[in-house]
């Protein structure tokens, strides 16, 4: 076997079935050896330190530390409270505590009223003062009456008791009883005295040690972990004012510091409010309003919350702050379902009635009403816009009267419950169905024109107009034929003319304009747009300037702040800035708390409103070159004019409808009206078309409509 081994080195000296020939033989070694090396002896004071560190920082050392300092604290504070507390009731510092916190906070009425009980305690304690000294030689008299009295009163019954037992001794045995009792009262206080002297100082001192540890009178770090975790502690009026006062704003710290105890007078009465609590804060003079708003994250962070748990708006009355303050992680839980799916008899009322949108932050159900109002909802990707968008689009589905014309650039089939519902559902999010959806628009348009020149008192069915993701319109690149844009923000550019158009004009007779547009830019939801809404909702957005696009200037000077929404775990929540919804007064805006409408539980609420209409055949492609009444075009652009060049009808034609008549010949002008029998005819050497013989075609014109052309 072994000559099968190729060796791995050159010489290999060693083998290990054999030892070496050398290492058999017994051989001495000398081997040098190193001194070792010389050990320095620490000194005794670096010892002493380092021993003096180790049971210092020794945990065990820590927690008696804690420990004594604690329960020293406890004694020390309760003694300063019970001492306080005797101050208070005996001398007039309560007044005049109260005095200087209402001149703190700029309340001179209330510092009136409290200068006024001042006064009349000073008063009621001059006079018993003054009593006090005349008060000995009316006790001295008094005791005198009393031990005369109850002797003699001792002596009456001892007199009763001995006529009764014929026993002359029994007048004095009342008062002998008397005097056991005094006699036993005064052996048991001798017994009783040493050990009540014994015990009386542990029992003052357990008094003041539970009165400073229910006030947690120690420093923070001496605190039990349990204690010292301000996790969801529940919001008391000192925690308030200790967070007003640790915000970093110089004039409301002295004004709060000037105030003493008497802080919590610049608060409302604390109110449960949905899943937190509402508080009013009436800020000192010198303390602006927004100066609070904006330190919402550390005020949040004083009351040991999330920055999205505390809500800061202003109220009607002047130099107030109303702080809401969610209970610690309550915004986290989900709300309950929408009535939409729990109750299957709802319906829906357009004029009336109000959508069930969710629930604001006090618990309240927050309903929306969508009555002639142009709608907006904006925010990051993923956040919930289009299930709050389909939210409302299903509730107003409920009314039988309403109809959609809907367009879902996205086109993943979150409107796909719609079909069969919808007069129109355009999906996708190429620009082939942003033509479509611009083509849907502008029909919407030409309705909405033909409703305004309806005669007045006409009543119309809602329209609305829906484009989920219509971000995409805006930033389409596509140009028509005539090299006008879909998209862009130009004065051409389409769909942006057909949404001012309607935002314009639309609310009167109810052809409404609904948007739902991604992390918004100016670029792809125009200012004009933007504005153009009545109703403006918006979830979680990046940045302050998204929310005043958003929601505009108003409503974010006024607190709202869909920037602070947290991307991910605020899906659903929403800040709305509309007249359809109440907002409590003061307030441009109001956080509602969507509730949560998934596909199939969609589908459920659109068959109940598909089995309230008549079969609808949707559309889902814009059908071009729809019929036209040439003939009657032809009357409407010459109006009253008696004669008209035929150049300017055929100009005017395609003005009233591009597809039909844009490339119309003057010969297709001429075939039409020969075939009417009102054939254009020569004036001033100009061809021209005449009113009268027009109007007399189309009077005489036969039902089948023969001067009806597809363009
Ligand atoms: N009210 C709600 N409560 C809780 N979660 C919700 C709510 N609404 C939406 N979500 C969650 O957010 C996800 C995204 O919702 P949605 O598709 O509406 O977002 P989006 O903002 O329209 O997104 P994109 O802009 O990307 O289309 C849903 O799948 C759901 O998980």
């Amino acid at each position: 076997m072994t000559e099968n081994v190729v060796p791995l080195f050159k010489n290999p000296t060693t083998s290990t079935d054999e030892p070496p020939a050398e290492a058999a033989a017994p051989v001495a070694v000398l081997s040098v050896v190193d001194e070792p090396p010389v050990v320095r002896p620490v000194p005794l004071w670096v010892r002493t330190g380092r021993t003096a560190r180790t049971i210092a920082t020794h945990p065990r050392t820590r927690t008696a530390a804690g420990v004594v300092v604690r329960h020293g604290s406890y004694v020390l504070g309760g003694t300063r409270v019970v001492a306080k507390r005797a101050w208070d009731g005996r001398t007039a510092a309560r007044y005049e505590r109260m005095i200087r916190a209402a001149e703190a906070a700029g309340n001179y009425e209330a510092a009136a009223d409290w200068e006024q009980r001042g006064a009349a305690f000073r008063a009621a304690r001059h006079k018993r003062r003054m009593d006090l000294i005349t008060s000995p030689e009316r006790l001295a008299k008094n005791a005198a009456y009393g031990t005369g009295g109850t002797i003699g009163g001792l002596l009456v019954i001892g007199i009763a008791l001995a006529i009764a037992t014929k026993e002359p001794s029994d007048v004095v045995t009342p008062l002998m009883a008397l005097v056991d009792l005094i006699h036993f009262m005064v052996t048991f206080v001798t017994v009783m005295w040493g050990p009540l002297v014994a015990v009386g100082p542990w029992v003052a001192l357990a008094g003041v040690w539970t009165v400073g540890r229910h006030r947690q009178a120690a420093p923070n770090w001496a605190l039990p972990a349990t204690a010292r975790s301000t996790d969801g502690e529940p919001i008391t009026p000192s925690i308030v004012v200790k967070a007003l006062r640790d915000l970093g704003i110089g004039p409301l710290r002295n004004a709060i510091k000037e105030m003493g105890d008497a802080g919590a007078s610049m608060l409302g009465p604390i109110t449960i409010a949905g899943c937190g609590i509402e508080v009013d804060v009436t800020l000192p003079s010198g303390v602006s309003t927004n100066e609070v708003q904006g330190k919402r994250r550390k005020l949040a962070e004083n009351l040991s919350r999330h920055e999205h748990e505390v809500f800061i708006t202003i109220p009607v009355a002047a130099r107030t702050v109303r702080l809401w303050v969610a209970d610690s992680g309550a915004l986290d839980e989900p709300i309950g379902p929408s009535p939409l799916v729990t109750d299957d008899t709802m319906t829906a009322d357009y004029t009336k009635g109000k959508a069930p949108w969710g629930q604001d932050l006090r618990g309240d159900a927050a309903a929306l009403s969508l009555y002639q109002r142009h709608l907006l909802i904006t925010g990051l990707s993923n956040q919930g816009k289009t299930v709050a968008l389909r939210s409302l689009a299903l509730w107003l589905a409920l009314d039988k009267s309403v109809q959609f014309l809907l367009g879902d650039l996205k086109g993943v089939g979150d409107w796909k419950m719609f079909d069969g519902l919808a007069q129109v559902l355009i999906q996708g999010p190429t620009d082939e169905h942003v033509v479509q959806v611009v083509e849907m628009v502008e029909g919407a348009v030409d309705e909405m024109n033909r409703r305004i020149q309806a005669p007045p008192g006409t009543t119309f069915p809602p329209l609305i107009v829906l484009v989920d993701e219509a971000q995409v319109a805006f930033m389409c690149p596509a140009k028509d034929e005539e090299k006008r844009p879909y998209g862009g923000a130009k004065a051409n550019s389409r769909y942006f003319m057909a949404v001012r158009k309607i935002h314009n004009q639309g609310r009167a007779v109810n052809v409404l304009m609904w948007q739902g547009t991604q992390d918004p830019t100016n670029e792809n939801l125009p200012k004009l747009v933007r504005e153009g809404a009545h109703t403006r909702a918006s979830l979680a957005l990046g940045t302050e300037s998204q929310a005043r696009m958003a929601l505009g200037d108003k409503a974010v000077d006024g607190g709202a702040a869909p920037n602070l929404l947290r991307p991910g775990l605020d899906q659903g929540t929403l800040v709305l800035a509309s007249s359809g919804i109440t907002i409590p007064a003061g307030q441009s805006s109001i956080t509602v708390r969507t509730h949560y409408i998934n596909d199939d539980a969609a589908e459920v609420i659109t068959d109940r409103a598909k089995a309230l209409r008549d079969g609808i055949t949707t559309l889902t492609v814009i059908e071009h070159g729809e019929e036209r009444d040439a003939l009657a075009d032809i009357a409407t652009v010459l109006g009253d004019t008696p004669r008209v060049l035929t150049a300017d009808v055929l100009k005017r034609l395609s003005a009233l409808s591009e597809d039909a008549y844009g490339s119309w010949t003057p010969g297709d002008l001429k075939r039409v009206l020969e075939d009417a029998g009102a054939e254009p005819y020569k004036s001033d050497g100009r061809m021209v078309v005449g009113r009268d013989r027009v109007q007399r075609a189309l009077t005489n014109r036969t039902e089948d409509g023969s001067a009806s052309v597809e363009g």
